[in-house]
């Protein structure tokens, strides 16, 4: 009845958003946010040809000549009329405009003054020097598609383009909620010993700021069904994804799954043949979606990383933050289930190749969140597949 993970990653990315969310920011509000728009130059960097070094502007075929007058003085801004004739030069300037007439520049270090001559001591090459006309860039050349998640080189760029305000995906609002009576907030006093202090709730809130969503922390609810379908509904309202951890097995007080048919949203897929999280759920109503993931703490982070993620980026047309690479293996791995399996193991770089183990690692129930402390990374075995040896090649799940 639980579905292959390929056939559950597939429903998620088949899902087609009707209407996204965009706005304009100022530029420097924008790192980590996601264009909506293509970035194209409306002109050509440098507009025209440029000196790239301090020295003398010349026309080269005048090398052989060994001596130029100093014609004029040309610093950076300023806007020379005066032409190289033959026989001349022009001081010239990094960031000069090249004056009409030059088409090189003989670098300081390569003359000598004399009076109001230069005296060639080291050639240089035709058009040494000279930055030439779109070596940047040039005028309609498509420079940042949209879809891209900006980082400082895209604002650089932006910026020497003086696009002063983007247009943007909103960040998805992802509300999140942890469900179970047993469940105690930071700093909430424990008041008995089957308390456990909740750990979800937090670490949704960080992968979600981390991977380019905004949180709306909605704390832990007690397991009862008219509070999750009051906090559920509640959230619904104001985000665009809502997640939800615990009650999702098939224990008495399991209510989530019952809810969202409640809520009159369609239940994408509920039970999945991976490890860990078999019981994830992934609902819809509109544009808006409903993540029930497990309660067990390993559980729920790593199904969030692969569901809530890939919606994430969904909502802003971009690509899922989290890369595949292969590695080898250090040791051999017992694969535990008939399903695809996420462990956690270290990940290190040696001579250029990616290498993994398992070296204090605990095997044990989905509740061992401290795994994912470390240089970690998470080995992918699909359900085809089964133990493995030793220098076996890998394909592991990078969370940088
Ligand atoms: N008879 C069966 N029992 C269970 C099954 C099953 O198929 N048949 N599946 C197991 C698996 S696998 C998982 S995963 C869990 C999922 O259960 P729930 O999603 O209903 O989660 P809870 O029962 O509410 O909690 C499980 C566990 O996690 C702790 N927890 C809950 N919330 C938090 C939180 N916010 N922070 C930290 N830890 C949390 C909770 O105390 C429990 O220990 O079901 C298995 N059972
Ligand atoms: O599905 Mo549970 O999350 O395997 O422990």
């Amino acid at each position: 009845m639980f579905m292959h993970f390929d056939a559950s990653m597939q429903i998620i990315d088949d899902q087609q958003i009707n209407h996204y969310k965009t706005k304009k920011l100022y530029l420097m509000e924008c790192l980590g946010y996601v264009l909506a728009e293509d970035i194209i130059a409306d002109h050509n960097s440098p507009a025209f040809p440029t000196s790239a070094m301090d020295g003398y502007a010349f026309k080269h075929e005048d090398i052989t000549l060994g001596r130029l007058k100093i014609a004029s003085i040309n610093p950076a801004g300023s806007e020379l009329k005066e032409e190289v004739f033959g026989g001349t030069c022009i001081k010239t300037f990094t960031g000069s405009l090249m004056p009409i007439g030059a088409d090189t520049l003989i670098p300081i270090e390569n003359v000598e003054v004399d009076g109001d001559e230069i005296v060639i001591k080291e050639e240089v090459p035709y058009g040494f020097a000279v930055r030439e006309v779109g070596e940047n860039y040039a005028q309609g050349q498509k420079l940042i598609p949209q879809g891209t998640k900006i980082d400082f080189p895209q604002i650089g760029v932006m910026a020497s383009l003086n696009v002063v305000s983007p247009l943007v995906y909103d960040k998805p609002v992802v509300s999140i909620i942890s469900t179970g009576s047993e469940l105690l907030e930071l700093g909430q006093t424990q008041t008995n010993d089957a308390q456990i202090r909740s750990s979800n709730n937090y670490i949704l809130e960080a992968i979600t700021a981390k991977y380019g969503g905004r949180a709306l922390q909605m704390g832990c609810i007690k397991d009862d069904k008219q509070s999750i379908t009051d906090a559920v509904a509640a959230a619904l309202e104001k985000s665009d994804i809502v997640v939800t951890t615990g009650g999702v097995s098939v224990g008495d007080f399991d209510f989530v799954k019952d809810v969202i048919a409640e809520l009159g949203a369609e239940v994408l897929f509920k039970g999945v043949r991976v490890k860990p999280g078999q019981h994830i759920m992934v609902a819809r109503k509109e544009d808006k979606f409903i993540v029930g993931l497990p309660g067990f703490a390993y559980s729920s982070t790593v199904t969030a990383l692969l569901y809530v993620l890939p919606l994430i980026a969904k909502l802003q047309r971009g690509k899922c933050a989290l890369r595949k690479i292969k590695a080898v293996l250090d040791e051999p791995f017992k694969k535990r289930a008939g399903k695809a399996e996420f462990t956690t193991c270290n990940l290190k770089l040696i001579d250029g190749k990616y290498h993994i183990d398992f070296k204090d690692k605990k095997v044990g129930s989905s509740a061992i969140l401290t795994n994912m402390l470390g240089d970690v990374a998470l080995l992918f075995t699909p359900e085809e597949e089964g133990s493995k040896e030793k220098g076996d090649e890998v394909t592991v799940l990078v969370l940088d």
